[in-house]
């Protein structure tokens, strides 16, 4: 008998199912239909946009290896997207994929091909003298201005963006370095200045490069012995563009080839855009050869967004989804979520998701359970300047006392408490949390959570200091 398209689906959904988790199966694939197959390729309806982008996100893979097991190597997939509507009784929701915008002209389908969306830089290093060498940008387009709202929070660094953007390695700006919060858009106004400068300068060569990735390539570089190839490669470049250089913190010998790099590149007029969780003041273990470049130009700050710019976000991407939401819903979300844009639109996308799976419609009841759900369970990543903060705050001294050599009993005992959370609330290493609390080794360390640990069982005053510090940490 002849394949069909339930067939053909029929046998991907026995291997996807045998790979994944039974829920992830029921979230994300019970509710695909097999709607056509013509050659090898396979269209299935999904019931939303936000659908696709997550089976394109997280599911490429295995889609692809089950496909190509049934149609071979020139399978295809077709999303077709039709939400139903959970208003009233309107025409089903049916959008063109890629377009930003919703559209209603009837059932729209598109090929999208199973490929994997995010480009490694292949082969980044490239013989000296070669020039014309092209780089791939490794751009997220979809990361562009336009969709990086405007608000107070963020009305410096967005226009020194522009600013840079429009003449690149021609403003005062030079290096920009963007820093704030996590979840605050440093990773996505980087792009979008990426590429502006791309649509108006299609000539220049622009790279974006996360600073662990660039360390890595470079350890890799000197385990390969062509550490100068790197080099080259790098100061061919004429925007370059490195997020989270925090985390050169420690590294001394990426530190040394990146303030090489720096050099060449400013003093060639090109331009340089650098993100950071923090700014240049507080960042720990860069030299400071290194730190004084980084405040040459401009430093801006992304700030926590104020509601109207809350609401302008959450209002974009429901339009960008093709969704509706009742306006105290919308306010209700803004109002609950603030200090993290990832969270407030991760918030947003779960909402959707229970809404058009379940067809129900979405209410503020529904809104309540998930920001309730959500918010709790995403643990927020502390930094440990942070904990030191807060904990320095708490007992009203200043961070430089709690980091003193004195053994006075109250400031150790902050000195404690401040080492125990970062071991609680952060990934890093006991060594790297003595090394940022008042270079200390990593016994003391130890040593310091297990007299919390201790002081917590015994000590009535001091789990209350322990509960306190908690609940500010974790709130
Ligand atoms: N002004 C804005 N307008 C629209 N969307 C935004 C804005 N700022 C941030 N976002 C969105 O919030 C999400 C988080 O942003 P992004 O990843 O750029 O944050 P980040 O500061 O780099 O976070 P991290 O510290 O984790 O690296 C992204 O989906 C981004 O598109």
């Amino acid at each position: 008998m002849g394949k069909t398209a339930e067939s053909v689906w029929g046998n991907c959904l026995s291997f996807i199912e045998d790979n994944i988790t039974p829920q992830a199966y029921k979230t994300w694939f019970s509710p695909i239909k097999a709607v056509k197959l013509s050659d090898a390729a396979l269209s299935i309806q999904v019931p939303s946009k936000f659908f696709y982008e997550w089976l394109e996100e997280h599911y490429v893979k295995i889609l692809k290896v089950a496909l190509t097991k049934e149609l071979g190597e020139t399978a295809k997939l077709v999303y077709v997207i039709k939400m139903e509507n959970t208003y009233g009784n309107k025409q089903p929701f049916t959008e063109r994929i890629p377009s930003e915008k919703p559209s209603n002209v009837g059932n729209q389908q598109v090929d999208v091909p199973v490929k994997h969306k995010d480009p490694e830089l292949k082969n980044p290093f490239v013989i000296p003298g070669i020039r014309n060498v092209k780089i791939e940008s490794q751009l997220n387009p979809r990361y562009n201005f336009e969709s990086f709202l405007e608000g107070d929070s963020n009305r410096l660094a967005r226009s020194a963006g522009l600013a840079v953007s429009n003449k690149p390695g021609g403003t005062s700006f030079n290096p920009l370095l963007v820093f704030g919060g996590v979840g605050l858009g440093k990773t996505h106004l980087a792009h979008a200045i990426g590429v502006q400068i791309k649509e108006h300068y299609p000539e220049r060569t622009v790279l974006y490069i996360s600073a662990e990735k660039f360390t890595q390539q470079y350890i890799e570089s000197v385990k390969k012995n062509n550490r100068n190839d790197f080099i080259h490669f790098y100061q061919l470049i004429d925007v370059l563009i490195v997020d989270d250089i925090q985390l050169l913190s420690g590294k001394a010998g990426t530190q040394d080839v990146f303030f090489h790099i720096f050099n060449h590149l400013h003093q060639n007029g090109k331009q340089v855009i650098l993100t950071s969780d923090k700014a240049p003041v507080d960042m720990q273990d860069i030299e400071q050869r290194l730190l004084s470049r980084f405040k040459w130009g401009l430093s801006a700050e992304l700030q926590q967004p104020d509601f109207e710019t809350r609401i302008s976000i959450i209002k974009n991407k429901l339009f960008r989804d093709g969704v509706e939401m009742p306006e105290e819903i919308i306010e209700f979300l803004a109002n609950n979520i603030k200090t993290n844009i990832r969270e407030l639109e991760g918030a947003i996308i779960s909402l959707i998701a229970h809404s058009s799976f379940n067809k129900r419609e979405i209410t503020l009841d529904l809104a309540k359970k998930i920001v309730d759900n959500y918010v709790k369970n995403t643990k927020r990543e502390v930094s440990i300047d942070y904990i030191q903060k807060v904990v320095s705050d708490y007992f009203q001294m200043d961070v430089d006392t709690l980091q003193s050599k004195t053994r006075k009993r109250h400031i150790v005992q902050a000195r404690q408490l401040a080492m125990f959370f970062a071991k609680k609330l952060t990934k890093a290493s006991l060594a790297s949390i003595g090394s940022q609390i008042g270079s200390r080794d990593h016994a003391t360390v130890l040593h310091a959570c297990k007299t919390v640990d201790n002081l917590a069982s015994t000590d009535k005053q001091f789990r209350k200091f322990v509960e306190d510090l908690d609940k500010k940490l974790t709130m």
